[in-house]
């Protein structure tokens, strides 16, 4: 006897079991465990009326007609669920079996081909990133873990892919996380070394566009944004985080906006969003002074959301994020909206302030030269 795992979570069902041996009448063993495989391969959520057909028929199939109480009227989930399987008491272990399978076979042929489906457009297009959907969470990693993931030109244009397609797709909430020991060393001092044919000045202006679509991509987006910090943040990885819903470091992550010693200035919203999350002071230490913190440091500032011990960190907050995807869509994206949407207006008009303002520095001798050091004497952070 194998274990039989649920239809539409995979997690082993304690005590149902299916017979492996012997034929069944109509689907075969070896029909109906590939049904079960296929189910898991799925890319469309078949919707909730689907789900409770598979789920009843797959319970009709292994435990025959329903034998259990009737959940209460307030628990709606396991209600519903029972009432599915009820509806089924005159339907043979046989015949479930055989609609279960071909139920499986009609959603699996509606997605087209196996192997002429082509990957989702983001999942094919990134170079320097790993975007990834699954329970309910679409993932987008920073992916170049030998640079720290510093974020080059090209990247910006990835993340900004990457967030609209994340914002369209069928996940419950979105991930923003770090490949290595690093979550991101901000912005690619390479970004600003090459001259290109136009000059300097339309190297910083593209630049300034470039950056001002890469915030407005997060203060648009619709969909709740959690990060993951896992390790060292620098810089424009750090700013867009007062952007984000929700931010889980761990414990030996730092934070850190070290943009007067680059000659620079402050964007991703955080001359704004900073002083309101931790007030005018402790922003300023952070960007103007270049103060690193510690993760314990910006959850008491309130940059970030919960520390977490470093050994636990990713089992602990994937837990906890494949429970807040499975909460509804419509109310999670509601409800941030609601939260979100008073000040829209207001953070788009400091990211184009924050670019207006970057946009000179970029050409001034004080940023120029703190480049040049940086890739000349290598001096750490
Ligand atoms: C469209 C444009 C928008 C611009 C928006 C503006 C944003 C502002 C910012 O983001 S300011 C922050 C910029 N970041 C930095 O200044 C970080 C610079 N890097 C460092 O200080 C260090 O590399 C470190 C502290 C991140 C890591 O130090 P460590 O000793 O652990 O590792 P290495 O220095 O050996 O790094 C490994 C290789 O990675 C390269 N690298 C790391 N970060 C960057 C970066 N931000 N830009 C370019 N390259 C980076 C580093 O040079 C090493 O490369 P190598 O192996 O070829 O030597």
């Amino acid at each position: 006897m194998a274990n039989i795992s649920h239809p539409s979570t995979g997690a082993s069902i304690p005590g149902v079991q299916l017979h492996t041996t012997g034929a069944l009448m109509g689907a075969s063993v070896e029909d109906f465990n590939n049904a079960k495989a296929q189910l898991g391969t799925l890319k469309k959520d078949p919707g909730n009326h689907v789900k409770l057909k598979i789920y009843a028929l797959f319970k009709q199939a292994t435990q025959g007609p329903c034998n259990t109480p009737k959940p209460g009227m307030l628990d709606f989930v396991n209600k519903a669920k029972w009432d599915a399987w009820k509806s089924l008491e005159s339907v043979s272990q046989e015949e479930a079996r055989q609609q279960y399978v071909d139920l499986i076979k009609s959603l699996v042929s509606a997605e087209g081909p196996a192997v002429a489906t082509p990957p989702p457009e983001s999942a094919q297009a990134f170079q320097s990133l790993l975007v990834t959907t699954e329970d309910g969470i679409t993932t987008i990693r920073f992916n170049r873990p030998e640079k720290k993931n510093a974020i080059t030109l090209d990247m910006y244009k990835e993340l900004i892919d990457a967030l609209h397609h994340a914002g369209k797709d069928d996940s419950v909430i979105t991930v923003m996380t770090g490949s290595g020991d690093f979550y991101c060393s901000g912005n690619d001092l390479n970004n600003f070394t090459g001259i290109p044919q136009g000059g300097i000045e339309k190297m910083a202006k593209d630049s300034g566009e470039l950056l001002k679509h890469y915030v407005k991509a997060y203060i648009d987006f619709p969909k709740p944004l959690i990060a993951v910090v896992n390790g060292p943040a620098l810089g424009v990885s750090v700013t867009v985080l007062g952007l984000f819903d929700v931010v889980y470091a761990t414990e030996s992550a730092t934070f850190h906006t070290p943009f007067s010693q680059l000659g620079q200035s402050p964007e991703g919203c955080s001359s704004y969003t900073f002083p309101k999350i931790m007030g005018n002071a402790k922003a300023s230490e952070m960007l103007l002074f270049n103060k690193k913190v510690t993760a314990t440091e910006a959850c008491n500032l309130g940059l970030v959301t919960e520390v977490f011990p470093d050994g636990s960190f990713q089992s602990e907050v994937w837990t906890r994020l494949k429970a807040y995807a499975k909460l509804p869509p419509k109310s999670l994206a509601l409800s941030k909206q609601l939260i979100r949407s008073k000040e829209k207006e207001k953070l788009h008009a400091v990211n184009d302030a924050e670019v207006e303002r970057l946009i000179e520095r970029w050409l001034s001798d004080e940023c120029m030269q703190a480049i040049m050091n940086f890739f000349q004497a290598k001096p750490k952070l």
